[in-house]
């Protein structure tokens, strides 16, 4: 059985949400990031924090926080592929990626996970891609760095050209793939967990 790393996409620009640091914005008195890390601790052995700039600014959650492999050009790919240099350091064989904007992801996200996966398998819930949500093995590392200095930008693009597959979940209600990508979708959120606490 796959036991992979976790790794949460905690960069970006966050430019819908006026430049804010969406993974430190506060949720029911946790920010975003405590939300996922605590979605996914139960579910994989090892977790890493994927991000740009300061890393004191995440020292309280005591995990590796990687900078982007390719800052300069920014999207999750250049995360993914820190994400999965990491993972070959320390003897994973692949890397889950979820994104610390989406804190109702599934709580049983790894049951579905295959036995095993030679290719990307990015994550789409009924008829809905979620592609900050995937598991990468850590052998197409040198084929993603390739394919990002090839100038390829979209995650669902290189999956394609790596022989990638989709990981279909079912659909469900309320949508454990809601994002947050405004302060309206952060009011939505909040909403939803004085519903459902
Ligand atoms: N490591 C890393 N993660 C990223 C980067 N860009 C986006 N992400 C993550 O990918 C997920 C989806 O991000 P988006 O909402 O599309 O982009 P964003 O930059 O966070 O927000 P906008 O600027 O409003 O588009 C979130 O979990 C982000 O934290 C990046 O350049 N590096």
């Amino acid at each position: 059985m796959i036991q992979p790393c976790g790794l949460v996409l905690a960069g970006g620009q966050g430019a819908r949400m006026d430049g804010a640091d969406k993974a430190l914005l506060p949720l029911g008195g946790r920010t975003l990031l405590d939300h996922v890390l605590a979605r996914l601790a139960p579910q994989v052995p090892a977790i890493a924090i994927s991000a740009n700039g300061d890393p004191a600014r995440f020292a309280r959650f005591g995990l590796p926080v990687l900078p982007d492999e390719t800052p300069d050009r920014p999207g999750p790919l250049g995360g993914i592929l820190a994400g999965l240099v990491h993972a070959q350091q320390t003897g994973a064989s692949h890397v889950l990626t979820v994104a610390v904007d989406t804190p109702f992801f599934p709580a049983d996200l790894a049951r579905h996970l295959p036995q095993r996966a030679d290719a990307p398998l990015l994550v789409q819930a009924g008829d809905d891609p979620h592609p900050t949500f995937g598991l990468w093995p850590v052998a197409v590392a040198s084929d993603l760095r390739a394919a990002l200095g090839d100038g390829l930008r979209r995650v669902r693009q290189v999956s394609a050209l790596l022989g990638g597959g989709m990981l279909i979940l079912p659909p469900a209600e309320p949508d454990p793939f809601f994002n947050i990508n405004t302060p309206a979708d952060l009011r939505q959120a909040e909403a939803r967990l004085v519903a459902c606490p």
